[in-house]
């Protein structure tokens, strides 16, 4: 609820770039010379001189020259140009339309572009003609665009500096541009302010001049308390990804305004605390710790990402007391870690890891000895969560009888056979793979005890956590020869980049194959993984929703009706008597409201009119036992 509290200011606004997300020459390039033989290469001339009279390098007067000598544009191009720069008004200005119809007359369109593809465009923003100044084009008899007028003082050197001294407005200039000359009018002292406007793109020389840079027409609106779309702009929630997901993940948070920061390989603690300060959104994979020490540098954090399944990384009850959503991707790589245990079984099966090396050197060791088949073999699957219940039916597909033992009752697939008890079960598996989760208690699952009640030649896969197994006791059952070979995915320690040499005692060992954390690693899931985490923490940064989030009451949202109260507070008894007493004395109308609690935190809620009291906000923000408290319309 911003209330403008003095006169705006006027603004003038630069159109290329800035209203809209495109140089409008440009694009009238690329409609006129559609069907030209070297369209490409003119198109890209044209592309450079705009570079270059925006960033200062060329004179202005120049640059429009020669744009318009290689343009061979006609009049009735101009529809389709209009046609075109109307899709591409930037993002956050078409947001703040009614900033826009709210402010008539106090916002000038100044460019150096033509008015013949302005008008039109920004008329549908409520801005009238004569808050239009801009170029005319000159044409022949035929309808070819010939040039631009000259006696306009748009079209020449310092022409938009000319312009806003003949306008001679009396009060605050504030301007909004992309571009040096956007800038020269604050140097010539006729702005009070420039804004470097750089949603659409950011130039250094007109970057250093700026009095603030924003990165969205939001930012702006924020800076200047003055009525707003968004309740807060997207521009300031800065995300940091770890550990290389896939680029489309750093590609949609872009796409939502986010500013975006990729650090390659994973950050140890003392690292990460160093980074974390600011950051509003953190995006990791397996490797990368979120511990208490790191909770506590983290002063501005909404949301963790994990990209993958395994959240034993993250020290959610930490995440959840502090009001941080964690989400993760529970199915996006299921299919791959699936896929990656059925080849390995197999290629444990004819020994493939000892006889590939020997290939690789010379040498020719053809023999079927300790080699079988895996139909008919009993497979047991400890853990039979997403990924133990998918390899389940696909083991069954090849003719595998699959034994499962899992802690929680699970629904049996196929003709699955329950063990009442792991030992059961490893006493009775050929092959027995592991895909319990990470939880703390599960450290060493797997020992000596446990690899000596197996099944002598049995055959061992582990893609689930490294710290499940006791590595010294399996390397002893591999050594003894008890064990007929193993596959491990996941290791205790893993190096924190593809530079840090991997160490380990299953190094050299017979028949074990080794594989460097790569069970989700597909191009497939990478890519479902990119896609799904993102969606879901924008889809609790823009609504509150907390569906699939594994630390927060889940609570799946209706369409938000006018402006809604996201509240996260501690779960001690009255906080909702007390939101609820402090709405009703402020005599804000309820439109819905919806609660959901675990035994540490309390989720509510509150769609409420948008008629009420400014103050009843930062009376909201003082309720006892708040962790978090935002307002979204
Ligand atoms: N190698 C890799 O690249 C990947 C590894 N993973 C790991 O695989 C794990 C499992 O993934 P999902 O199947 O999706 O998880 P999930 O949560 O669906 O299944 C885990 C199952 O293990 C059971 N469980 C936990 N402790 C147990 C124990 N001590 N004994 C028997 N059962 C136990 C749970 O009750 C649950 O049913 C993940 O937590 C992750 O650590 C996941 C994806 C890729
Ligand atoms: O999904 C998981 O839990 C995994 O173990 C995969 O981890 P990664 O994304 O490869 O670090």
């Amino acid at each position: 609820m911003s209330s403008v509290t003095q006169p705006l200011p006027y603004l003038i606004i630069d159109f290329d770039s800035t209203f809209t997300q495109v140089e409008g020459l440009d694009e009238l390039a690329d409609i006129a010379l559609q069907h030209h033989p070297e369209r490409e290469k003119i198109v890209g001339q044209i592309r450079a001189l705009t570079d270059r009279g925006m960033s200062g390098e060329l004179n202005f007067s120049e640059s429009l020259k020669q744009r318009l000598a290689l343009l061979e544009a006609r009049r009735e191009h101009l529809p389709l140009l209009v046609a075109q720069l109307k899709t591409k008004v930037s993002d956050s200005i078409v947001r703040n339309r009614s900033f826009f119809e709210r402010f008539r007359g106090r916002i000038y369109i100044v460019s150096s572009g033509f008015r013949e593809f302005i008008e039109p465009v920004v008329a549908d923003f409520d801005i009238a003609p004569e808050f239009v100044l801009a170029n005319t084009f000159t044409y022949d008899a035929g309808g070819q665009i010939t040039g631009f007028d000259p006696d306009n003082v748009l079209s020449r050197d310092g022409g938009k500096i000319e312009q806003l001294r003949q306008l001679d407005l009396a009060g605050d200039v504030y301007v909004l541009g992309d571009g040096y000359t956007d800038y020269q009018m604050r140097e010539a002292g006729l702005a009070n302010r420039f804004y470097a406007f750089t949603e659409n793109v950011a130039r250094a020389a007109v970057v250093a001049q700026a009095d603030e840079v924003i990165p969205s027409f939001d930012e702006f609106l924020y800076q200047n308390k003055l009525p707003m779309t968004l309740s807060y702009p997207k521009n300031r929630i800065s995300v940091l990804l770890l550990e290389n997901p896939d680029a489309r993940a750093a590609e949609l948070f872009r796409q939502e305004g986010y500013q975006v920061e990729s650090v390659p390989g994973g950050l140890d603690e003392d690292e990460l605390v160093e980074r974390i300060a600011g950051v509003s959104i953190l995006g990791i994979r397996s490797k990368t710790q979120v511990t208490p020490r790191v909770l506590e540098a983290a002063n501005r954090l909404i949301a963790v990402g994990a990209f993958c399944i395994g959240t034993n990384q993250i020290d959610l009850v930490g995440c959840m007391k502090k009001g941080v959503a964690v989400f993760n991707a529970p199915f996006s790589n299921t299919r791959s870690v699936v896929e990656l245990a059925l080849g390995e079984i197999i290629v444990l099966a004819r020994r493939i890891p000892d006889k590939n090396p020997k290939m690789h050197q010379g040498e020719w060791d053809k023999s079927a000895r300790g080699s079988f088949e895996i139909r008919g073999k009993k497979l047991g699957i400890v853990g039979y969560g997403n990924i133990g219940s998918q390899l389940s039916v696909v083991a069954e597909a090849v003719g595998m009888q699959v034994l499962y033992y899992d802690i929680a009752e699970k629904l049996q697939l196929g003709n699955a056979v329950k063990c009442r008890t792991l030992q059961e079960l490893l006493q009775q598996a050929d092959v027995v793979t592991l895909h319990v989760d990470g939880r703390a208690e599960n450290k060493n699952l797997i020992g000596a005890e446990e690899f000596a009640l197996m099944k002598p030649g049995a055959i061992f896969l582990n893609l689930s956590r490294g710290h499940i197994v006791d590595i010294p006791a399996l390397a002893d059952a591999v050594r003894s020869g008890h064990l007929g070979g193993a596959s491990i995915d996941v290791f205790p320690y893993e190096p924190k980049t593809n530079h840090e040499i991997f160490e380990s005692e299953l190094r050299g060992l017979p028949n074990v194959l080794l594989t460097p954390h790569i069970g989700g690693s597909t191009a497939e899931a990478q890519r479902n993984i990119a896609e799904f985490v993102p969606e879901r923490i924008m889809g609790y940064v823009n609504t509150g929703n907390t569906q699939q989030s594994v630390n927060l009451p889940n609570i799946q949202l209706p369409v938000q009706q006018a402006h809604r109260l996201i509240h996260l507070h501690a779960n001690v008894p009255g906080v909702l008597a007390s939101i609820n007493n402090l709405l009703a004395d402020h005599q804000v109308n309820i439109l819905g409201q919806y609660l959901k609690t675990n035994e540490h935190i309390g989720y509510v809620i509150t769609d409420i009119d948008k008629e009420y009291a400014p103050e009843v906000i930062g009376a909201l923000r003082k309720v006892e036992h708040t962790i978090k408290f935002r307002v979204l319309y």
